[in-house]
């Protein structure tokens, strides 16, 4: 049995799981769930996700997980001598160290740019919902003052945990890529943070992503 990932084609969160799953060579069967017929909140899917969202996993011996990065963890820590290697640094120090890029990308990162993908692309796409500009504004200044802070960061490092890529940097791709086609340069405006993330995008596990789910 191959491992089955449930999500959606639209969905950063899939994306983020395919990535891993590419990076570490683990071939997988994607299992679409409609957001549009709303099985994502059905009786028997909550059975799986209780929150309701995409995705999920179940691997080939049928162990079930959801939370996108719990899953990526699980996938880079099975598998340490295939694919891409170290993305989970074992060092205490540099384990703790990752962990922080991690809290980073969760804390600082993940909830703007979440919400304003949200509110200038999914909004108006699929829910005809009116854009609030001045909310986009908001976050839009949020995202720059974080992401300055990352500026500062990897002007003294490669990556986000030190001079190895870890799995932190990976978590980025799936919002990161949809900011600037919706007018927010914040990432490839600082010098330091486009470079680290101009690599990120050029990594054959995300290209096959694009692929697989068709994204422009
Ligand atoms: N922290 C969760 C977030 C999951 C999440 O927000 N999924 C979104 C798609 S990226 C979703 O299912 N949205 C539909 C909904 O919440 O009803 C993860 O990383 O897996």
């Amino acid at each position: 049995m191959v491992l089955k990932l449930y999500g959606n084609a639209v969905s950063p969160c899939t994306h983020r799981v395919a990535l891993v799953l590419n990076e570490k060579e683990v071939p997988f069967e994607f299992h679409s769930i409609e957001f549009a017929k709303i099985e994502h909140k059905s009786p028997s899917y909550l059975e799986k996700q209780p929150f309701g969202q995409v995705p999920y996993i179940e691997d080939d011996d049928g162990f079930i997980l959801y939370e996108s990065r719990a899953i990526a963890l699980y996938i880079a820590t099975k598998y340490p001598d295939q694919g891409t290697k170290g993305l989970v640094p074992t060092d205490p120090k540099a384990n703790a160290l990752f962990h922080q890029a991690v809290y980073v990308e969760v804390t600082h990162f993940d909830d703007p740019a979440a919400k304003v993908t949200f509110e200038k692309n999914v909004k108006p796409k699929y829910f005809k919902g009116p854009v609030d500009e001045a909310y986009i504004e908001k976050l839009s200044n949020t995202l720059d003052a974080k992401l300055s802070v990352y500026d500062k960061i990897l002007e003294k490092q490669k990556y986000l945990a030190g001079e190895e890529l870890t799995l932190a940097d990976l978590y980025h791709l799936p919002y990161g890529v949809q900011l600037a086609p919706i007018g927010i340069k914040n990432l490839v405006e600082k010098p330091n943070v486009s470079r680290w993330f101009k690599e990120l995008e050029e990594r054959k596990s995300w290209l096959d992503v694009k692929k697989t789910f068709n994204i422009q």
